[in-house]
């Protein structure tokens, strides 16, 4: 699988666009041969590095939530494999066909990681390459997911803002809504739906922006805030009742979301209360764009429903923080995702172009 898309709406991209990294926090640290991820479950309250020497240390706190968001996911999922890659001198067919399953069971519906270990095959198949270049090539690959997802990631936000453009010419600052965190915490750079948050920002065409606190947990309230704070942008924070309400009565130009797992036919699964959010866009009018890297697209899928919606602990619900806010023994469904149906999508805006659902299919690089 190619992680290179380029295809740039309005380009070229200006060297000044998101050219202020000071202001963007950093997910991991990497230099090549050691991993630090930040230890999300802790934000906002600690900043703290953890090490990640292996495929069992990323699969441990991609599962455990520490480590969250589909791109980032499947960065650091790469970069455990790639640390053992690192220390073996044969290939291991079998053993890494295994690591990679394993790893893919970490999160089931968000797709990136999928994406991103499944192009070790064809590495792995290859009839003509010796295993000593199958596993420089698998390294090399690995890398690259990390170092492609900065670049791949700056033309995603581009071609989005370049979107909100166009579609607002006459209006000097908008007013966004958005939900869970999609900024540099879940990501290896500014983020999808949150980094053209910070693009509108930085080019003085923010007004406001909504942050839905998203429960069960709490992604908004601790992490997207904690990134708004940081960066110094406009926001408010509500709870994810108030989302109807405040387009009602403030003005929402759109609501802007991530992605973990888009079909060919434009059906999206993204955090749960999304759904909520593009019917309630839909009642009042409001341009609806999830902001998706290519890595997020699910070829293999036709439609929506073919998207498994991984179910997380009922702790996650009951307790915040580790505390306990409702009683233990509550019976509770806690689904982290739910799917939009493209009929309720203005336009799926990516970094190999800005399509509506019907044209989405038709526009997927190889
Ligand atoms: C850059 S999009 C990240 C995507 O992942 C989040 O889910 P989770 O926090 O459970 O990993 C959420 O759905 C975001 O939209």
């Amino acid at each position: 699988m190619t992680m290179k898309v380029n295809r740039i709406v309005n380009g070229p991209i200006p060297d000044s666009f998101l050219s202020d990294e000071s202001q963007r926090l950093d997910s991991l640290k990497f230099d090549g041969q050691s991993l630090q991820v930040l230890d999300q479950l802790l934000l906002p309250h600690e900043f703290k590095y953890i090490p990640i020497e292996n495929v069992s240390d990323a699969f441990a706190v991609i599962k455990s939530m520490q480590v969250r968001g589909a791109p980032l996911i499947a960065v650091v999922g790469s970069l455990g494999l790639l640390l053992e890659l690192q220390k073996v001198s044969e290939l291991n067919l079998d053993d890494i066909r295994q690591k990679i399953e394993y790893l893919i069971s970490s999160r089931p519906t968000a797709v990136d990681l999928r994406n991103s270990v499944n192009g070790l095959l064809p590495i792995l198949e290859s009839v003509v390459d010796t295993d000593h270049i199958k596993l420089e090539k698998c390294r090399q690959y690995l890398l690259e997911v990390y170092a492609s997802e900065k670049q791949q990631n700056r033309i995603l936000v581009w071609n989005a803002y370049q979107e909100l453009l166009q579609a607002f010419p006459t209006k000097k600052k908008l007013t966004v809504m958005t939900i869970c965190n999609t900024g540099s915490l879940a990501t290896v750079s500014w983020g999808t739906a949150l980094g053209v948050i910070r693009a509108l920002h930085s080019e003085h065409r923010l007004n406001l922006a909504y942050v839905l606190e998203t429960r069960p947990y709490n992604q908004g309230i601790r992490l997207t805030a904690t990134e708004m704070l940081h960066g110094g942008v406009p926001f408010k924070l509500i709870t994810d009742s108030m989302a109807a309400w405040a387009m009602k009565n403030n003005q929402v130009d759109c609501v802007l979301t991530g992605a973990d797992n888009v079909a060919r036919n434009g059906d999206t699964a993204n955090k749960i209360g999304t759904y909520m959010l593009a019917v309630l866009c839909k009642h009042h009018k409001i341009n609806f764009y999830p902001v998706v890297p290519f890595t997020t697209i699910n070829r293999h899928i036709a439609s929506g429903e073919e998207i498994r919606i991984e179910e997380r602990p009922a702790g996650e619900m009951l307790r915040v923080n580790g505390i306990l806010v409702g009683n233990a023994e509550c019976p509770v469904w806690n689904p982290a995702f739910d799917v939009t149906p493209a009929d309720l999508i203005t336009k799926i805006l990516t970094d190999f172009g800005n399509w509506t659902p019907e044209q989405l299919e038709f526009q997927i690089p190889e």
